[in-house]
C-alpha cells in the first residue's frame, strides 16, 4: 500500500483516481506549517501539492520514503528541485491542464483594465452613479504585444485575433513559420515595447526574464500602453511600472502575480486607481483544477507502480554501465548547450551534436539530452527542463535535433561539438574533458580556445588590431569589472577574432553596450555557466 499526502486544496474529482485505487491510501491535510509537515512526512510515499506548500529540503530529508512529489499546475518554484534530485525523488507537474483557464483570466484582466470594471463596480455598489470617470478603450484595431509564445501566450494571441487585435509576438523559439501559422507578427522585445497598446507577458521567471520590462523599457514605451501580468511576479519591474503609471506614460496595469506573494499591505499596486489585481487566480477554475489534478494523479500512480511516466521536471538517475562511461561528460554536454544558446541570436531551429573519439562507439542519447537541456533551460528556465523532458520540449517547439559521430577527435580522447542553427545564424562550441582541468571549451565557431566552462564569461568578437585588448581592459576596469582570465583566438593576422574573458561578476548591460561601441569591436555577449 502506498501512502499519499495531499497538502494543498486540490480538486476532489481530480484525485478520485487516487482515492479509488486499491493500492493507495490518501490523507488530506492542508495548511500545515513546515514543522508540522516535517513531523508527519516520514510515513508517506508521495506528496501532492499546489502552489501554497513550500516543499523544502528539510521536508524531503524527513521524507525518508518519499518517491514522488506531484505539483498540480505548471510552476515548480515552490519545490526545491535540487534537493529532490539529490534524493532521487521524482518531481512531476501538470503543464497543460490550466493553459486555457490562465489564458481566459488574462483576457478577463485585459478587458477589465480596458473598461475599468473593478473601479466602476466599487463606485456603483458604494452608491455613486459615475459614468464620466470610466470611459474605456476598445480592443479592436489595437496592437497586443505577447512576450512568451508558449502554451498560454499562443492561446492569448489566438483570442486577441478574434477581438480584431493585431498581435506582435516574441519568444526565443518563435520562428517566422510558426508565427505565420499563428497569424502573429514576429517581433523583438523592443518592437513590442515601442509598438504595442497592450502588453501581456507569458514567460517563466528566469534570470533573463526578470524585469524584462523595466526602467529602460518604460522610457521608450508607447505612451498610453496597458500592461498585464498573469505569469510570474518579477517579469515586470513593479516599482518602475508604478513610476511609469504615475508619470502618465502607462495608462494602467492588471496583475495576477507579484514579486512577493501575498504582497505587503502597503504594496503600491494595492489601492492604486490605475492598477487592478487578483490574488494569483490564473489557474483557479473548476475545470483547470480538475485537469491538473487528474494529470498529476495519473502520473503519480505510474511512478509509484514503477510504470513509464511523462512530465518529470527533475532528472532521474541514469542506470547501467553506460552511466559510468557517459556521466563524466554530462556537465560538459549541458554547459556546451547553454554556452551555444547564450551566444546565438534568433529562434533555435536546429541543435546539432557531434561526438568524436571513443564516444562515437557508445549510445550518446543521454548526452544529447543534456545538450538539449542546456540549450532549452536558457530560455525556458532551469526548473522546467530536465534530461527527461528536454527532447519532448524541443519537439513541441519544432526544434530539429541532429547527431553525428566520427573517430577523429583532433587529439582529444573525446570531443563534443554543439552547433545551433537559427533563422539568423549558425554558431558552435566544442569541448572536451582535460585531465586535471575538467570540462573545457576548446573551440568557439572556427576559433580554437581553451576556456574554463564555469562562472561569468564575456565573448567579444572584434578585428585583430593593436590596442583592442587594452581598450577592453581599461573599459572593464573603469567599471569595476575584474578580468580573471583572457583567451584570444584568430585565424589570420589582422582578420576577424574573438576574445573570451573570465570575469569575477556579472557585467552590467550598459557596460556591454559601451564595449560594443569601442572601435574595431563588433559584439560583446555575457555568458553565465553554472
Ligand atoms: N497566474 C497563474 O495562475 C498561472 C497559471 C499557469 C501558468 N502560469 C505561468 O505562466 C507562464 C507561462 O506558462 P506556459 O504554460 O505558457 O509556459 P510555456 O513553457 O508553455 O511557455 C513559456 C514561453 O516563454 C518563452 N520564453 C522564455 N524566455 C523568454 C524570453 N526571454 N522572452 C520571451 N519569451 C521567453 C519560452 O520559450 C516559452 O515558449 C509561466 O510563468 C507559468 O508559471 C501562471
Ligand atoms: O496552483 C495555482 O493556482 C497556481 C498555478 C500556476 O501559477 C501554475 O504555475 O500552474
Amino acid at each position: 500500500m502506498f501512502k499519499v499526502l495531499v497538502s494543498d486544496p486540490i480538486s476532489d474529482l481530480g484525485i478520485s483516481l487516487l482515492v479509488e485505487a486499491s493500492d493507495i491510501s490518501i490523507d488530506k491535510k492542508t495548511g500545515l506549517s513546515e514543522d508540522e509537515l516535517v513531523a508527519i512526512i516520514g510515513e508517506y510515499d508521495a506528496l501532492l501539492v499546489r502552489s501554497q506548500t513550500r516543499v523544502t529540503e528539510r521536508i524531503m530529508t524527513a521524507g525518508k520514503s518519499l518517491k514522488v512529489i506531484g505539483r498540480a499546475g505548471v510552476g515548480v518554484d515552490n519545490i526545491d528541485l535540487d534537493a529532490a534530485t539529490k534524493r532521487g525523488i521524482v518531481v512531476i507537474n501538470a503543464p497543460d491542464g490550466n493553459t486555457i483557464t490562465t489564458c481566459e483570466h488574462t483576457f478577463a484582466m485585459m478587458m477589465a483594465l480596458a473598461r475599468h470594471i473593478p473601479q466602476a463596480y466599487a463606485k456603483t455598489i458604494g452608491g455613486v452613479w459615475d459614468r464620466k470617470s470610466f470611459v474605456g478603450v476598445e480592443l479592436r484595431n489595437k496592437t497586443l504585444g505577447v512576450l512568451g509564445m508558449g502554451r498560454i501566450g499562443s492561446e492569448v494571441a489566438a483570442r486577441a485575433k478574434a477581438f480584431g487585435m493585431k498581435v506582435l509576438g516574441y519568444d526565443p523559439f518563435l520562428t517566422e513559420e510558426r508565427a505565420d501559422k499563428l497569424g502573429v507578427t514576429l517581433a523583438t522585445v523592443d518592437d513590442v515595447v515601442r509598438g504595442a497598446d497592450f502588453i501581456t507577458v507569458h514567460t517563466p521567471l528566469t534570470p533573463e526574464t526578470r524585469h524584462m520590462i523595466g526602467r529602460a523599457q518604460f522610457e521608450v514605451i508607447k505612451p498610453g500602453v496597458r500592461i498585464v501580468n498573469c505569469a510570474r511576479g518579477g517579469i515586470i519591474d513593479e516599482q518602475a511600472l508604478i513610476e511609469a503609471i504615475d508619470a502618465g506614460r502607462v495608462a494602467g496595469a492588471a496583475f495576477d502575480v507579484f514579486e512577493e506573494e501575498p504582497p505587503a499591505a502597503d504594496h503600491p499596486f494595492l489601492n492604486h486607481p490605475k492598477v487592478i489585481v487578483t490574488p494569483h487566480l490564473g489557474a483557479s477554475t473548476v475545470e483547470a483544477q480538475e485537469n491538473v489534478a487528474i494529470d498529476v494523479s495519473e502520473q503519480l500512480l505510474h511512478i509509484l507502480r514503477n510504470e513509464p511516466y511523462k512530465n518529470a521536471v527533475n532528472m532521474p538517475p541514469v542506470p547501467g554501465d553506460l552511466l559510468a562511461k557517459l556521466e563524466p561528460y554530462f556537465t560538459l554536454a549541458r554547459k556546451l548547450g547553454s554556452f551555444a544558446a547564450q551566444i546565438t541570436d534568433g529562434p533555435v531551429k536546429e541543435i546539432s551534436v557531434s561526438y568524436a573519439g571513443e564516444l562515437a562507439d557508445v549510445d550518446t542519447q543521454p548526452l544529447t539530452r543534456q545538450v538539449v537541456q542546456g540549450v532549452l533551460a536558457h530560455h525556458l528556465g532551469s526548473d522546467q527542463v530536465n534530461a527527461v523532458n528536454a527532447m519532448h520540449l524541443a519537439k513541441m517547439r519544432e526544434v530539429n535535433i541532429v547527431t553525428t559521430k566520427s573517430q577523429a577527435a583532433k587529439g582529444f580522447t573525446n570531443l563534443v561539438t554543439v552547433t545551433l542553427k537559427t533563422g539568423r545564424e549558425e554558431r558552435s562550441a566544442a569541448g572536451a574533458l582535460l585531465n586535471g582541468f575538467g570540462p573545457r571549451i576548446t573551440q568557439i565557431d572556427k576559433y580554437p580556445v581553451d576556456v574554463e566552462s564555469q562562472g561569468h564569461l564575456v565573448l567579444i568578437s572584434h578585428h585583430d588590431k593593436p590596442g583592442i585588448i587594452g581598450r577592453v581592459g581599461t573599459l572593464l576596469g573603469t567599471n569595476g569589472v575584474n578580468i580573471a582570465t583572457m583567451q584570444v583566438g584568430r585565424k589570420i593576422v589582422g582578420g576577424a577574432a574573438i576574445m573570451v574573458l573570465g570575469v569575477d561578476k556579472a557585467v552590467p548591460k550598459d557596460v556591454l553596450s559601451q564595449l560594443e561601441e569601442l572601435p574595431d569591436l563588433n559584439s560583446a555577449k555575457e555568458i553565465q555557466l553554472v
